[in-house]
């Protein structure tokens, strides 16, 4: 991936996953563009999902990470933003798949799922991986299409 532009979102359950996730990889090279929240006061996932989403749907973004408590929610409002496909994991192999098989343009992570070393394995997984084409380029294109009926 040539593009090193990575936007970073959570809600407040992850708000210590995010900032570890973004010295991580920083450190790789990644120019992370982290929209918070900052503070730890409740705040609905929805949004920033959806904000995050338009990022990477916009192009302004490779890549995104978003992480709530579970990676679900957050997960499904991406998802409803035209362009992206977002999986939630919680495993190393998982997250390489994803972006191999199924070209997803975002990771989800629950924070009160997995510890701070699990989710540098499954970023470094996610982010180390390239969409294979072939065969699942098929397959992605029928999800597109999906978006246009
Ligand atoms: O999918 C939703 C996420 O796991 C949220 O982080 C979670 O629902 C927030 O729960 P609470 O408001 O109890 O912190």
């Amino acid at each position: 991936m040539t593009n090193k532009r990575i936007v970073l979102s959570s809600d407040h359950a992850a708000i210590g996953m995010r900032q570890t996730i973004a010295d991580h990889i920083k450190a790789q090279g990644w120019e992370v563009v982290d929209i918070g929240p900052t503070t730890p006061e409740s705040t609905p996932y929805p949004q920033h999902g959806e904000a995050a989403a338009r990022r990477v749907a916009s192009s302004d973004c490779a890549l995104g990470i978003i992480l709530c408590g579970t990676g679900q929610g957050i997960m499904m409002a991406a998802n409803k933003v035209k362009g992206v496909r977002c999986g939630v994991c919680s495993d190393a192999f998982s997250a390489r798949m994803i972006r191999q098989h199924n070209d997803a343009n975002l990771l989800s992570l629950g924070a009160r799922v997995i510890g701070d070393a699990l989710a540098l394995d499954i970023v470094d997984a996610f982010l180390n991986a390239d969409f294979e084409g072939g065969r699942h380029a098929t397959r992605v294109d029928m999800i597109t299409a999906i978006e246009e009926r």
